[in-house]
Parts: structure tokens; sequence; C-alpha cells
């Protein structure tokens, strides 16, 4: 089978060509490079009227090569629908619709960031991996569950590589910043900025205001460079471990075109090593947008009869991967629910390892490698300290948690009471997702966020019905809305990826915080989830 993609969300002028049998992939590229400034969508859009036929033209030259004599030239043609900027997107949607007609084959409408996850998958083989999309105007872990791809964890502003070229933008470097930066930091030391996680989400603004700033008041700008790589690619990977945590699976696949830099893939490569995962990275002409890995996956999709009519394939610049019935996958989840552990156990979280003593538990926050040493020293330490506070201050607050036994800071070690004797997540029951809406709203009610609230941070007694929370290492006091909003968010999207029923179990969580908590927090939560984040 041979299958012939188009690609042109933003900068990229991509035809490929995918032949099944020989698993040969073509692609020709024409790039936009804009002469100031970042992209400019209507610029970007000309070039892609420009450029696409030429482009067209060399895979429908590849196509005729490899076709045999009374063998149609291409089994089906595949084009990008989206995300991407709509200007482009309608061009490349015209292009392919009339190339599906003057062939006569059938048209399949891909989604780009699935295209960018699925190509990773298909060239390393792995069956079902977390896969970590960083591109220039996404960045987001997702992971297969109940048929679709889920977002994880996601960025709350900018894509990581917009952010990026943001910063050289503001340094006065020309587009793409991306590589310029990793040129820089070649010569760099660590200069520190802010760090921000939440549960599996992250933001990039206020690193990028502070390494404009860092830059302004006259830092090193090889220096600036150094921090804003070790900060933004170490919480890129933490959400990466986070998420193989969460879903228990072992695989990862990185995806676009932030992957081309050498200092994200190390830090990926020696987190899994550190974990006994396998890490896949494909190689770049496979990172960056491009038609190869539209063309892949539209002869996956073409096989499983996933293809369009003509007068359905309108484009969608906001199409995101969980929009996407995924009918070429076995519906098998990546999640496995975990089991309890034993008296001498060790388990291995995200962040931590857990020694299971008798009635205690150890948990001690290691070194992780990955991260830059003075980075890792400090998270280390601040986590560990706020994990101990938080964890008794709640409890005072009238939410089930531990006992804190002991605290070392500086050793990041901290010995509990062990409670409950299953995850929430091995026994989750609309009544105890209520329970942990219930604890939320009383958490932010007396000003504290837990920063990290999944079903695997919540652990339930099942005898006595009671339902605990535990790992407060991301948590803070704050009296914003829109941070207790966050919370929720993340517990739902952890809901989203693992549970049964997650619609059922999003209203149960809903309707505990509604009934102990503050009704502006839910609308402030329902602002959240409607953001467009493909800026
Ligand atoms: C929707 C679609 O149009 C969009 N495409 C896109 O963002 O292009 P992509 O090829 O995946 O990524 C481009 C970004 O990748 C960054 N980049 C390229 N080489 C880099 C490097 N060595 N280090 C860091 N960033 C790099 C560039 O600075 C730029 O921001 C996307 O996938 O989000
Ligand atoms: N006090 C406790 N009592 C019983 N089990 C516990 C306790 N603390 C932790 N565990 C078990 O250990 C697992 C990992 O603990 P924890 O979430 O604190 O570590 P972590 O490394 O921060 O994990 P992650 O970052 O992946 O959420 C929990 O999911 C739970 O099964
Ligand atoms: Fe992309």
């Amino acid at each position: 089978m041979r299958v012939l993609g188009i690609e042109g969300t933003a900068w990229a002028a991509s035809a490929g060509l995918y032949d099944s049998e020989a698993d040969d992939v073509f692609i020709e590229t024409d790039a936009y490079l804009p002469e100031s400034g970042g992209i400019d969508p209507s610029e970007a859009a000309e070039h892609m009227h420009n450029a696409i036929p030429a482009v067209v033209d060399a895979a429908l030259a590849e196509a005729a090569d490899r076709a045999g004599e009374d063998e149609p030239l291409v089994d089906a043609v595949a084009f990008s629908r989206g995300p991407g900027l709509g200007p482009c997107l309608r061009i490349v949607g015209t292009a392919a619709r009339s190339l599906a007609q003057t062939l006569d084959v059938p048209l399949v409408g891909v989604n780009h960031m699935v295209a960018h996850l699925e190509i990773g998958r298909h060239r390393s083989g792995f069956d079902s991996p977390v896969c970590l999309n960083a591109s220039g105007a996404n960045a987001h872990v997702l992971g297969f569950h109940d048929g679709r791809y889920r977002v994880l964890g996601e960025t709350m502003d900018t894509g990581v590589g917009n952010s990026i070229d943001k910063f050289t933008r503001h340094v006065g470097w020309s587009h793409p910043g991306g590589p310029k930066v990793e040129e820089a930091a070649k010569d760099g030391e660590y200069a520190e900025l802010p760090y921000v996680v939440k549960g599996m989400d992250f933001s990039f603004s206020g690193i990028m205001s502070a390494a404009k700033q860092a830059y302004d008041r006259g830092q090193p700008v090889e220096d600036v460079c150094v921090g804003l790589q070790e900060t933004v690619f170490a919480m890129l990977t933490e959400v990466a471990e986070r998420a193989l945590s969460l879903t228990g699976s072992d695989e990862l696949v990185l995806g676009g075109g932030v992957g081309q830099n050498e200092r994200l893939r190390e830090m990926l490569a020696a987190m899994c090593e550190q974990r006994g995962a396998d890490f896949f990275a494909p190689e770049p002409r496979f990172l960056r947008d491009n038609a190869g890995m539209i063309a892949v996956l539209g002869a996956t999709m073409y096989e499983a009869g996933q293809t369009i009519e003509i007068e359905d394939s309108r484009i969608d610049s906001d199409y995101r991967p969980d929009q996407v019935p995924v009918t070429w996958r076995e519906d098998e989840s990546v999640a496995r629910i975990p089991t309890n552990a034993a008296d001498g156990d060790e388990l291995r979280g995200a962040e931590a390892t857990v020694e299971i003593d008798g009635d205690r538990v150890v948990k001690r926050r290691a070194e992780k490698r990955y991260r830059h040493p003075e980075l890792d020293e400090r998270l280390r330490r601040q986590r560990t300290t706020l994990e101990a506070r938080l964890t008794s201050e709640a409890r005072r607050h009238g939410v089930p948690t531990p006992l804190v036994r002991e605290v070392d800071p500086r050793e990041a070690t901290i010995v509990f009471e062990r409670v409950g004797d299953a995850d929430l997540q091995a026994a989750l029951t609309a009544e105890r997702a209520r329970a942990v809406g219930r604890h939320l709203a009383t958490l932010h009610g007396a000003g504290i966020v837990h920063g990290d609230p999944t079903t695997r941070n919540v652990r339930v007694d099942t005898d006595v019905e009671r339902v605990y929370c535990i790992d407060f290492g991301l948590g803070f006091y704050t009296d914003a809305v829109e941070d207790y909003a966050m919370d929720l968010h993340v517990f739902e999207q952890s809901l989203d990826g693992t549970a049964e029923d997650p619609a059922a179990m999003r209203e149960a969580v809903e309707a505990g915080y509604a009934a102990a908590g503050d009704e502006a927090v839910i609308e402030q939560l329902r602002e959240i989830e409607s953001r467009g984040r493909y800026q």
C-alpha cells in the first residue's frame, strides 16, 4: 500500500509518501522562514500556496517510481486537518481534496498531534507507550485509554517551542529560536528560573518573563539559555515520569520539533533509564513537522476504514488529540491497576521510592540524574519540607492524611504512618470520588492547594470507608481561585486517563466539592477547560 500525505499546519509545506510493503517513508519539505519576527499567519499561508504544488509533485513522482504497471499511484491521500493556523490548513485541505478527487482515491483527515505520537509508536515498535509531544505550538503528555489518546497533562499557556522562540525574539535572534538556545547553552552556566508543575500540567509564561528580565538585567545570555533548557526540559521530563507512574506504563516516545534538542532527549533517556523504562525518540526528520508522519498515520487509518467524505473534511484549527476515535487500536488501556503493596515492598512513584515497613512507610526523594544538580537539590529539599508541613496541616483542618513520624529535609526523607488498603485507582467508586471532592474543598477553604491530586495520590481504607489524601509535595498556600480550580482539573484529568466511567466520577467529585466548597471554583474549572491552548 502507498499513501500520500500532505502537511501544512504552520511552517512546513511538506508532502510525503509511505510505502507500507517496504516500510519506507519519503519526505519533501519546503520550510517557511520569517524574515523577521515570528511566524506570520498570512505570510505562512502564502508560502503554503506557493510551495505545496511542488512538494506534492515530488511525492507523486516518487509514487510513480514505485507503482507497478496498471497499479494506481497511491491508495489514499491523507492531510493534516488540525490543529494549526487556519489560513494554512485551508490551503492544504483544498489541495488534498482535489488530489484525492483527481486520483479517485479515499481521503483521510489526520490529527497532526496524533501523527506526532503515532510516528514514534510506529518507528519504535512499542505497544502502548506514553507520549510526550514537545512541539512549537503544543506541549502535552498523552496515554491511550478507553479508545482515545487522553491528555494526561499539558501546558496551561503557550507551547514549549513558541515560548522559547519568544525569548529569542526578545534577545534579537532570528526564528526559530530553539536551535540557537541549544547552541548558546553549550557555553553557559546554570541560572535559576521559576519551576512550574501542577500535577501533570505546567506553564511557561512565568519562566519566560523571568528569563527576559534576567537578560535585561545583564545576566549573560548563554547562562539564561542554560537555565531555560534545564528548567523547561526538567519540567517536561518530570511530567512524562508522572504519566509513566500514573499509568504504570514502561515505554515513552517523544514527538515534536523541540524533540530535536539533544539535552531534552538526554534528560528523557536518563529518566527512563533510572526507572527501568524504555525510551524512543524518532529521527529528527520525523520529529519536526513533516508529511511522512501524516502519510504513515494516514495509512493506518485508511486500513482501519477511517476515511472521510469530501463534504465532511473541513479543517479544525483547535483539533484536540482526544477528539479522535482511535479505531485502529485494540481497546486496551495503558493504565494498569496497581495492586496493594505488602510489608517489605518498595514502591516507585514518579518522584520517590516508598518502602513499606510494617505500619510505617518511608518515602525518599532520590536524586534525579536527569536534573541539574542545583535544581534537583532545591526541589527535593523544598518538596520534602512542604509535604511534611501540609500533610499535618491538612489533618488539622479535618482532611484524613497519614501522621508524619519523622522528617529529614537534607536526606529528603519522610516517615509516615501507613494508611488505607488500596490506592483510589484500584478502588474507585462514585462515593469515594465524592469524598475527594469534599476533601479538596476543605483544603481550599483552609488556603491549601494539594498540587497533585490523582487517583494514585488518594488511599482508601475499604473497611471503614475512609479516604486519605497523600503526597502533598507539590502543594502550596494560596487564596487564588484559579489555583483551586487547577487542583480539581488535575484530579479530573487523572480520572479521564484511568477511570472506567470518567464522566460519572467527575460528576461525583464536583458534587462533593459543591457541597463543601465555593461555587466560584467550579465556574473557574469550566473556564480552564474551555481555554484554547494552541497559541
Ligand atoms: C500545530 C503545528 O503547526 C505545530 N508545529 C510546530 O510547532 O512545529 P514543530 O516542527 O513541531 O516545532 C517547531 C519548534 O521546534 C523548535 N525547535 C527546533 N529545533 C530545536 C532545538 N534544537 N531545540 C529546541 N527547540 C527546537 C523551534 O524553535 C520551534 O519552536 C505543533 O506541532 O505544535
Ligand atoms: N502513607 C502511606 N500509606 C500507604 N501507602 C502509601 C503511603 N504513602 C505512599 N503510599 C503508597 O506509595 C505510592 C507512592 O507514594 P507517593 O505518591 O507519595 O510517591 P510519589 O513518588 O510522590 O508518587 P507520584 O509522584 O507518582 O504520585 C502511593 O501511590 C501509595 O500506594
Ligand atoms: Fe508539529
